[in-house]
């Protein structure tokens, strides 16, 4: 009582502040309830603490919790007589991760490692400093704690592709065994033919939560266009509009940290904030052991009688591999490294750029989210209920379509939708998440003044450009440079620019005419003397506007020994080395038509799968 009378002098007999009182101390709890420690497998780090050092070898150690090693870590721990260690850098995932409507929030946070591209002159020159921002997760879950969730595998063709590169064991009809493996559909929606995904495994995927009925005015636009709608992506053998799948139920995330790391796995020992620093081999290039930072403090090195396994994502994967001598022996060189294994590591490096078109809908009938509906979203989600914090309006809706063929069966182009409400909060978090420089963040939020706001991502799925990835330094603490390459190769800004030219039309629908849309003009000092939508002007538009889609790959690639690109083996490998092997995003070949992080949660599976098959262990649950 004392309490509320202090804060708020309200007058009270009594029961009034007392239930006051009762509610507040509810919605405490219950916040706390979100996302608490006891959620995830404890931490040995602080029994490593406590005695000072590790009180045995293990047989297999993982470096990095991420989408693949979560997976890996798990998988591997289920033979209950090998003891598993698993190594990651950062800790338990903020309550943002839990709800789809905050999946940007954790960007430019302790969670993010934070990556910048490298000024080129070729893209991402709409950003502060010409640089695109790279997030990375840096927590348990890795990057699928901070992604947009999208379920999508791959195309037939894509893996097709890696198994001709020399990869046998890879082509669609092998890898969709590991798919489903970690598939537990349950969506009810009768667009999935039974069978195609699976059921029981231990990622849930669901259609997001959504209520936005801006989905079928574009929906219906594309159709007029002559894109149409499509049940379900399995293959990526279709093209259209579709309602995708997500690690995600209900509009809550699921991360492979929460699907495949059990609590109750007493030979999985997991420690958290374990930085690592190189893999130690030995004469014969046999990887013995890893050094890691514990805590920014003390060094550790542990030993691993079979095999270490690096899943460490695109960046950190290659950043490891060169600081333990395994990468180009010039750049090692370079940097006073030693030169362990001449290998092609940190090239190759292969994204899916995202150019954002953006259109002023709605002029007069535009309304502001109001500050009552953000307390409502937060009550209700506390209380268990319907929450718009549930909804996911950037994702729910997405498309495939084929820039060259209307009816072509292979999308080179992927589509995400954003809509905003006027001077919407969420759109200035994406401006500021972005990292665009202020000339062009004002202009894209002049779009959202006076009228709603719909942007579409155009994602570019098969780009020919490659970039590459670099040390500053020998110090295991500096962030590799990258060179994102994107639109090193014309092809690239061709695909663009057609998309472009299919998209611009979106006004002229009559669907989109019923809600006032129109090309928002963006103030690019470039571009702005170039005619408005001629080939060059979108040329000047893309190498501006241009920013990354997050999906990374290719930076230890897999091909055979004959293969001077290639630095695993289909078994995954490292080349010359021996109980050394990569799993993660860095492997693929050349990257998937489609979002990367069911590619990589099979990699973890089919990893996973082949070292049991290596040692002939079955699984004991
Ligand atoms: C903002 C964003 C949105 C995205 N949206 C989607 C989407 O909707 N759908 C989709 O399919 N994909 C999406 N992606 C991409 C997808 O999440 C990634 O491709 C995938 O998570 C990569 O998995 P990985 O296992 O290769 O690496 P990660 O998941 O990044 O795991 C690597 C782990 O290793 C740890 N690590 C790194 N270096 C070290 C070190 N030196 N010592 C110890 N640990 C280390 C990291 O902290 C991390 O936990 C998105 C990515 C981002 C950033």
């Amino acid at each position: 009582m004392e309490f509320l009378s202090a804060q708020c002098a309200a007058r009270s007999a009594g029961p009034a502040n007392t239930l006051m009182t009762l509610l507040l101390s509810t919605l405490v709890s219950k916040y706390c309830e979100l996302s608490g420690e006891q959620q995830w497998p404890a931490d040995y780090g602080e029994q490593l603490h406590q005695a000072g050092g590790f009180k045995h070898d293990y047989d297999f150690i993982v470096v990095g919790a991420g989408s693949a090693g979560a997976v890996v870590a798990g998988r591997l721990a289920e033979v209950s007589k090998w003891r598993v260690l698993l190594l990651e850098a950062g800790g338990d995932p903020p309550v943002e991760t839990e709800f789809v409507a905050w999946h940007m929030a954790t960007q430019f946070s302790k969670w993010d490692w934070q990556y910048h591209t490298q000024p080129n002159g070729r893209a991402c020159m709409a950003m502060r400093g010409e640089s695109c921002h790279w997030p990375r997760g840096k927590m348990l879950g890795g990057t699928n704690g901070m992604n947009a969730m999208i379920y999508a595998r791959g195309t037939r063709a894509d893996f097709a592709d890696w198994a001709q590169r020399g990869n046998p064991g890879w082509d669609y009809d092998d890898v969709l065994q590991h798919f489903r493996k970690a598939e537990d559909l349950r969506s009810t929606r009768s667009d999935y033919k039974v069978g195609d995904h699976g059921v029981g495994g231990p990622m849930g995927l669901n259609n997001y939560v959504s209520d936005n009925e801006f989905r079928s005015t574009i929906r219906a636009g594309m159709q007029e266009l002559g894109y149409g709608s499509a049940p379900d992506f399995t293959e990526g053998s279709y093209v259209g509009q579709m309602d995708i799948l997500g690690t995600q139920d209900g509009g809550r995330r699921i991360t492979t940290a929460r699907s495949h790391l059990r609590k109750d796995t007493p030979n999985l020992h997991i420690v958290r904030d374990a930085h690592v620093k190189r893999i130690n081999l030995n004469a014969k290039q046999r990887a013995e052991s890893v050094t890691f930072v514990h805590r920014g403090g003390k060094e550790y090195t542990v030993r691993a009688s079979k095999e270490i396994i690096l899943a460490a994502g695109a960046i950190g994967t290659p950043q490891i591999l060169m600081l333990s001598g395994i990468g180009p022996a010039e750049h090692l060189r370079s940097l006073g490294l030693p030169v362990k294994l001449d290998l092609p590591v940190g090239r190759n490096l292969k994204d899916h750029a995202s150019l954002p078109v953006i259109f002023q809908i709605d002029k007069s009938t535009a309304r502001k989210p109001t500050e009552q509906e953000l307390v409502d979203a937060m009550y209700n989600l506390l209380m268990g209920r319907h929450s718009k914090l549930l909804h996911h309006e950037a994702t729910a809706l997405t498309g495939f379509i084929n820039t060259t063929s209307l009816l072509g069966p292979n999308p080179d182009i992927q589509t995400t939708n954003f809509f905003s409400l006027m001077q919407s909060p969420e759109l200035r978090g994406y401006v500021a998440a972005t990292g665009f420089n202020e000339r062009v963040a004002k202009s894209i939020l002049q779009a959202n003044e006076h009228s709603n706001t719909y942007i579409t991502y155009l994602l570019h799925l098969k780009p020919f450009s490659a970039g590459s990835l670099t040390l500053q330094s020998g110090d295991y603490r500096d962030a590799p440079l990258i060179d994102a390459g994107y639109m090193s190769d014309e092809r690239d800004v061709d695909t663009y620019i057609r998309a472009l030219n299919i998209y611009k039309r979106l006004p002229e629908t009559r669907a989109f005419s019923q809600r006032e849309a129109a090309l928002h003009k963006l103030d690019l000092e470039a571009c702005n003397g170039l005619s408005y939508q001629s080939d060059d002007y979108w040329r000047c538009y893309i190498r501006h506007m241009t920013t990354t889609v997050y999906h990374p790959v290719g930076t230890a690639r897999m091909g055979p020994a004959t293969d001077p690109t290639a630095v695993v083996d289909a078994r995954l490998r490292v080349h010359g080395a021996q109980g050394l092997r990569v799993m993660d995003a860095s492997i693929m070949p050349d990257i998937v038509a489609a979002n990367t992080n069911a590619a990589c949660i099979m990699i973890g599976e089919k990893g996973a799968d082949m070292i049991k098959q290596d040692y002939q262990q079955h699984t004991e649950l």
